[in-house]
């Protein structure tokens, strides 16, 4: 298998059939819903939080809210049916977690979307609890993750996953390369690549994502969606910390699985840092949009779809037309 990461390739530009940008479709579906951009920030406490879901979902961005306040999670999901809003969840995999859906299977209670969310999502617990969701609430669309693998995506998606979540250690604040060895960190495209090839499902690109060229070079491998932390963290809607250093402002990150989210010095995976503030959140979706509507000409097409067919070369390494 060839090996890049997203510096390491550049796609190939087709002749443009539109006569402006704007006429660009960027939507993507993920099962019943079509959102504006494929693009979700990450189910992380310092990127997303009640409000800003609220936002995203009334503004027709996807949004997965994240785990760590899991006593709200019910009370969020009756919030946002309350305003035809759709609902999407995280859940672990930990007893407490399996109880959690029979509670709301209980209150007839189904969120549209419920991603498993653990660093080593290729793992007999969330088959099981693929398995659990499927059965008490069939029709909540169940992502994944985290894999790496082929034989992953396959898996899970054989358990009855409807998308799977592909990247494991690419995270800006990720030291699980250091700290196991293991990941798709420095080749995360081309995990994506190798992941989708086996997959029957959609595919989310989840992690390493440094700039908005990268959305579209995730797409061409095989993403639907793409999930991302540190370039979401930056806002002033963003739940983390200002913290004002020399004049300029940044905002507070960190990992999932950092001491400072775990609240103890266990199986720490994450860090914390600081990333520089970018403004309103409304303006980076709508420059990632326009950026997006640009990939899509360069790929010579309409639509999304276009960029999954463009030609790419691999730079600082064999160039290749695949
Ligand atoms: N995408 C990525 O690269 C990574 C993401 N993260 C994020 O950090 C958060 C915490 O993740 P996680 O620690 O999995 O969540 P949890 O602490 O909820 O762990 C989930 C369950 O899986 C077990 N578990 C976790 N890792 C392993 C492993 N490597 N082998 C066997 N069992 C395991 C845990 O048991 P026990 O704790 O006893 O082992 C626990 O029962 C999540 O939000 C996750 O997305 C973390 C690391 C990498
Ligand atoms: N290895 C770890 N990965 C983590 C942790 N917390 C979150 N994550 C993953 O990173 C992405 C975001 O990546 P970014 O490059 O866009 O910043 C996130 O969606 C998780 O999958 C962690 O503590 N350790």
């Amino acid at each position: 298998m060839r090996v890049f990461d997203y510096e390491d390739v550049q796609l190939v530009p087709n002749k443009c059939i539109i006569d402006s940008r704007s006429e660009a479709d960027t939507t993507t579906k993920l099962g019943n819903y079509t959102f504006k951009i494929p693009v979700v920030p990450a189910n992380m406490a310092t990127v997303i939080n009640e409000e800003l879901s609220i936002w995203l979902a009334k503004h027709g961005y996807f949004y997965v809210m994240h785990r760590f306040e899991p006593e709200t999670r019910l009370p969020f999901i009756q919030k946002m049916h309350a305003q035809k809003l759709i609902a999407s969840i995280s859940v672990g995999v930990k007893a407490e977690e399996f109880d959690f859906i029979s509670q709301l299977a209980d209150q007839k209670l189904t969120p549209e979307f419920i991603t498993i969310d653990i660093a080593h999502g290729h793992a007999n617990s969330v088959i099981a609890m693929i398995q659990h969701i499927k059965k008490l609430l069939p029709t909540a669309f169940v992502i994944a993750g985290n894999v790496g693998t082929p034989e992953a995506v396959r898996e899970l998606e054989n358990a009855g996953a409807d998308a799977t979540k592909v990247g494991i250690g690419p995270g800006k604040a990720c030291i699980t390369k250091l700290k196991t060895g293991f990941g798709t960190g420095g080749w995360q495209l081309a995990a994506i690549r190798w992941c989708a090839k086996a997959a029957s499902k959609p595919i989310i690109a989840d992690g390493g994502i440094r700039t908005n060229g990268d959305i579209a070079k995730s797409v061409r491998f095989g993403a639907t969606m793409v999930m991302i932390g540190s370039l979401m963290a930056g806002h002033q809607e963003s739940p983390g910390n200002l913290i004002t250093i020399d004049g300029k402002n940044y905002k507070q990150y960190y990992g999932s699985a950092s001491e400072t989210q775990k609240g103890q010095h266990k199986n720490v995976e994450g860090r914390q840092m600081l990333v520089p503030y970018r403004g309103h959140i409304k303006d980076t979706l709508e420059e990632i949009h326009q950026d997006l509507q640009s990939s899509i000409s360069y790929a010579g097409g309409r639509s999304l779809d276009a960029i999954r067919k463009v030609d790419y070369v691999i730079l600082h390494g064999v160039n290749d037309f695949n």
